[in-house]
């Protein structure tokens, strides 16, 4: 088996972990250990912070996949020749849908595959699908817990800042989907093609043509909403990590 991986730079005697928590932000890396026994910072190359630890004897690892489908595809071929079996996206999205808040949890059981890492892998007929299977775990922990969360499928793209961007959101929300993020769909058809169970669970950071308060206690209100549904997503991802363990080897 290959050794040290190139740019996430972990290998196989670093950690025996089979499941992965995939947050695109460098920091959510810090945040996400906090809801971890005995965390150990494994270091940092790039984009790529991993720590890993345990959750109810669960042994997690946690790694940043930075922005966009490259990268994310980089870290989901690297974890995958270090014996990282499911891989579970902690993200954020802007909602597509009006009844969308800020912190609620978006489960997304597909994407569509508008960013060109998908395209590079595969034609663009090809699925993005989540695991069928952890995803319905995801759902009915998060019935369980009361987490404000609604499932479906969303759009990864690989823009932000064209002029066409209000437009494709509009065409894309009356379609019905959910949110817009950037890796989900490299993570399900990169996933999907080696054999990895994958899923995405995306924290509304944006409300659907929501107008961004313009006083200072708007703004921190609304940073503690998204922290308050990040907080969700990771602790739903971890009981979702913990259940489908005890359903058997992985
Ligand atoms: O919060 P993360 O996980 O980085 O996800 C979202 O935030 C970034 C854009 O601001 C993109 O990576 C998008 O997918
Ligand atoms: O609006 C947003 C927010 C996060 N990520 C996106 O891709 N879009």
């Amino acid at each position: 088996m290959m050794s040290l991986q190139p740019h996430i730079r972990l290998e196989n005697n670093m950690t025996n972990a089979k499941y992965a928590l995939l947050p695109g932000d460098p920091d959510r890396v810090d945040r996400i250990a906090c809801f971890l026994d005995n965390p150990e910072k494994l270091g940092q190359n790039r984009e790529f912070r991993a720590v890993r630890g345990w959750f109810q004897g669960i042994e997690i690892l946690v790694l940043s996949t930075g922005i966009g489908g490259p990268s994310t595809a980089i870290a989901i071929e690297e974890l995958c020749q270090i014996g990282v079996k499911t891989m579970i996206r902690i993200g954020s999205c802007g909602a597509l849908q009006d009844d969308l808040a800020l912190g609620n949890i978006v489960i997304a059981h597909g994407a569509v595959a508008d960013d060109g890492t998908s395209r590079t892998y595969a034609p663009a007929c090809y699925p993005a699908c989540a695991d069928p299977l952890f995803t319905a775990t995801l759902v009915q922990q998060a019935k369980q817990m009361g987490v404000p969360a609604v499932y479906g499928l969303v759009r990864s793209h690989d823009s932000f800042y064209t002029e066409r961007e209000a437009q494709l959101d509009a065409e894309w929300s009356a379609r019905g989907i959910l949110g817009a993020d950037m890796e989900s769909a490299a993570l399900m058809v990169v996933g999907a093609l080696r054999g990895l169970r994958t899923a995405s669970l995306l924290n509304v950071v944006v409300e659907h043509n929501g107008c961004l308060g313009s006083s200072i206690n708007d703004y921190v209100q609304q940073e503690a909403l998204c922290l308050e549904g990040e907080e969700r997503q990771i602790l739903l991802a971890l009981r979702a990590i913990y259940a489908d363990s005890q359903q058997g080897e992985k």
